[in-house]
C-alpha cells in the first residue's frame, strides 16, 4: 500500500532531522543524480542515440531548485554534462555555487535570446524540473509560460524533482501548463498531490527516495493507494470447505426495459469476480437477456408495471449478503426506492451494497448508510447528488468524494481516470490509478458495480472492496484493450476479470 502525506506532514517530519544537522538536501541530490545517471545509462533510454548525455536543470528559487543544482554538480563530477536555467530571480546559493564549482553554467531565463532555448534543448537528453517542490502553487507566472511550451514541444523527457512544478503537493491541483514528467524522483515520503488528479497525470512513474523520515512521519497519511500485494492480502479466496453461501450471495436490482443490457453487464461483473451466487431482480424480458449471456444467474422476476416499492420484497428474495441497486434503473423505479430503504442504516435489513446510476438519483437527505454501502457516481452523477445533498458540486474530486461520504455515511467511489474512494468512516482517501481510457465507454460502470457487489457479499469492508474493485476492473480493462492499444466493449471487461484476478494473485505482471 502506498501512503501519501500532506506538504505540512512532510515538512514536520523533516524538521527534527534538519535541526539535528542531517544533510537531507545532499542526500536527496545524490539519489537524484544516481537516478538520472541510471536513466542516461539505461539501454532503454532511446533519447541517448545521437544526442549524447546532457542534462538541463530548470532551477527555481527554493530548496527544490537546490536539489536540482546539487544533483547537476554531482552529475558533472561523474563526467556527465549538466547545466541549469534559473527560472527565478534568486537561486539556492549553495546549490548554485556547487554547480559553478563543478564547471556548470547557470543561465538566467531572462538572458536567453529567442531560439536559444530550442537550440539548447536540441542537445539535451533529459530535463530536470526543479522549479518548485513542496512550496509550489498551481499557477504559472507569465514569464515562465514560453519556457514550458518550448520544453513540452521539444519532446525531451522530463524528470520531476520531488514533484512536478506548479502542482499543489497536498491537493494535486495543477496549472494546466505544468510539464508532464516521465518520472518523478520524490524525497522522504510520497506527497498526496502525486496520487491525486492533477498531479497524478503529470508525475509519470514515481520513485521514492528514503531520507530516513519515516520515524518522524507521525501524521496520518491523507491519501492511500492499494497495489497488487493488497489484492493478494484481501481478495476473498474460497477455502476447502467453501459453499456458494459462504462465498457470498449478491443480489442485483438492475436492468429495465429502457436499459436491459445493464443487468447483463452487472451480472457478468459479479459472476466473473467469483460470487457464490448472483441473483437478479428484474422484469422477465430483462431476465431472458441475462440468462442468455449468464445461465448461472438466479432470476427473480418482477412485474413490469409495478410502481409501489412495497411490492418489491427484498426479504422474499432469499439469502442475500450484498445488494447492488441502480444499474439501468430510472430514479422512479420501485427497485431503487426499495433498495435504498433496504440498505438504510438502522431500519434496513441489509448492511452491504452498491448504490449506482438510477438509485443515486433517488437518494435524498433523508437517507443515511454505513461504510459498507458504497455509492458509485461518475462526476456528473456526483455533482447532481451533491446539489441535492447541499454539498458544493464544484469541489474538486478529492474534496467532493469525502463531502458526499460525510453527507451520507456511505463510502463514495467517484469514477474517473483516477478512481477516488472516500471511506464512509472518515478514513483516508484512496486514489486508484489502474485503468485505461479505453474504459471510457458505456456500460463499463455497470460491470464495476457487479465486481464491487461480489466483493462486498464476500464480507470485505466497503473501502477495501471499493479499492479492490477499481484495481480489478482497471486491470481487466487493460487486458481487454491490450494495455489501451485497442478498443473494448463493456462485456470484454467482465470477460477478462478472471485473468486479471489470476495474474494478480499469481504475483505476475500481465
Ligand atoms: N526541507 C527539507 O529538508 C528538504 C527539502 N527538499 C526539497 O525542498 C523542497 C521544498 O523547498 P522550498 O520549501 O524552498 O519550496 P520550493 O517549492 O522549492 O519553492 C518555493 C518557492 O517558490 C515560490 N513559488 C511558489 N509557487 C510559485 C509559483 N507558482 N510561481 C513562482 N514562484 C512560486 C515561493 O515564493 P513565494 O512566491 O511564496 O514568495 C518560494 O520561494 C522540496 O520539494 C524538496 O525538493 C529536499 O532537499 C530534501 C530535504
Ligand atoms: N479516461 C478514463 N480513464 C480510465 N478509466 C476511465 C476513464 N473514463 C471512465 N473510466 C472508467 O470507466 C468506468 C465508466 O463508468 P460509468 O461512467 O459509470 O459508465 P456507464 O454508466 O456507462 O456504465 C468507470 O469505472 C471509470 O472509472
Ligand atoms: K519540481
Amino acid at each position: 500500500m502506498n501512503r501519501a502525506y500532506s506538504a505540512q506532514a512532510v515538512r514536520d517530519a523533516e524538521a527534527p532531522l534538519l535541526a539535528a544537522g542531517e544533510p537531507l538536501m545532499l542526500r536527496a541530490a545524490r539519489a537524484l543524480a544516481e537516478h538520472v545517471a541510471e536513466h542516461l545509462r539505461s539501454a532503454a533510454s532511446e533519447e541517448l542515440r545521437g544526442r549524447g548525455g546532457r542534462v538541463l536543470v530548470l532551477a527555481g528559487a527554493g530548496a527544490n531548485g537546490g536539489d536540482g543544482l546539487h544533483a547537476a554538480a554531482l552529475l558533472r563530477r561523474d563526467g556527465i554534462a549538466a547545466d541549469a536555467i534559473a527560472t527565478a530571480d534568486r537561486l539556492h546559493e549553495e546549490g548554485a555555487a556547487a554547480l559553478r564549482a563543478a564547471g556548470g553554467t547557470i543561465l538566467p531565463l531572462a538572458d536567453t535570446a529567442p531560439g536559444m532555448l530550442e537550440e539548447q534543448l536540441a542537445t539535451t537528453t533529459v530535463v530536470l524540473d526543479a522549479m518548485l517542490g513542496l512550496g509550489g502553487r498551481p499557477e504559472v507566472p507569465a514569464a515562465l509560460a514560453p519556457l514550458l511550451a518550448v520544453v513540452r514541444s521539444s519532446g525531451v523527457p522530463v524528470i520531476a524533482v520531488d514533484l512536478p512544478s506548479f502542482v499543489d503537493a497536498t491537493t494535486g491541483q495543477a496549472a494546466a501548463e505544468a510539464l508532464l514528467a516521465r518520472e518523478t524522483v520524490t524525497f522522504g515520503a510520497l506527497k498526496a498531490g502525486l496520487l491525486l488528479p492533477g498531479g497524478a497525470e503529470r508525475s509519470g512513474s514515481i520513485h521514492l527516495v528514503d531520507l530516513g523520515l519515516s520515524p518522524h512521519l507521525t501524521a496520518a497519511p491523507t491519501v492511500l493507494r492499494l497495489e497488487d500485494a493488497d489484492v493478494r492480502a484481501l481478495f476473498p479466496h474460497p477455502d476447502r470447505d467453501a459453499s456458494k453461501y459462504t462465498r457470498g450471495v449478491v443480489a442485483l436490482a438492475a436492468g429495465s426495459e429502457q436499459f436491459p443490457g445493464a443487468a447483463v453487464l452487472t451480472a457478468s461483473g459479479a459472476a466473473r469476480t467469483g460470487a457464490g451466487m448472483v441473483r437478479c431482480l428484474a422484469p422477465e424480458r430483462v431476465l431472458d437477456l441475462v440468462l442468455r449471456e449468464r445461465p448461472e444467474i438466479v432470476t427473480h422476476p418482477i412485474a413490469e408495471t409495478v410502481v409501489d416499492p412495497g411490492a418489491v420484497d427484498l426479504a422474499a428474495v432469499g439469502r442475500t449478503d450484498a445488494l447492488v441497486v441502480g444499474p439501468g434503473l430510472a430514479a422512479d423505479d420501485p427497485r431503487a426506492t426499495a433498495g435504498l430503504d433496504g440498505l438504510r442504516e438502522g431500519t434496513g435489513t441489509l448492511r452491504r451494497g452498491v448504490i449506482d446510476a438510477g438509485a443515486l438519483s433517488a437518494l435524498t437527505t433523508a437517507h443515511r448508510f454505513g461504510p459498507d454501502v458504497v455509492l458509485t457516481p461518475h462526476r456528473g452523477e456526483a455533482e447532481r447528488l451533491a446539489t441535492r445533498l447541499e454539498v458544493d458540486p464544484e469541489l474538486p474530486g478529492a474534496q467532493l468524494a469525502p463531502a458526499l461520504a460525510r453527507a451520507t455515511g456511505a463510502t463514495v467511489l467517484l469514477k474517473g481516470a483516477i478512481t477516488l474512494i472516500a471511506p464512509g468512516d472518515g478514513g483516508p482517501l484512496r486514489a486508484q490509478d489502474d485503468a485505461t481510457a479505453q474504459l471510457a465507454t458505456a456500460g463499463t460502470g455497470d460491470v464495476l458495480a457487479g465486481v464491487l457487489g461480489t466483493l462486498l457479499a464476500a464480507g470485505l469492508p466497503g473501502p477495501d472492496a471499493a479499492a479492490l474493485a477499481a484495481i480489478l476492473h482497471g486491470r481487466a480493462g487493460r487486458l481487454a484493450s491490450r494495455d489501451g492499444r485497442q478498443p473494448l466493449v463493456a462485456l470484454d471487461v467482465a470477460a477478462h476479470l478472471p485473468e486479471a484476478i489470476g495474474t494478480i494473485l499469481a504475483g505476475a505482471q500481465p
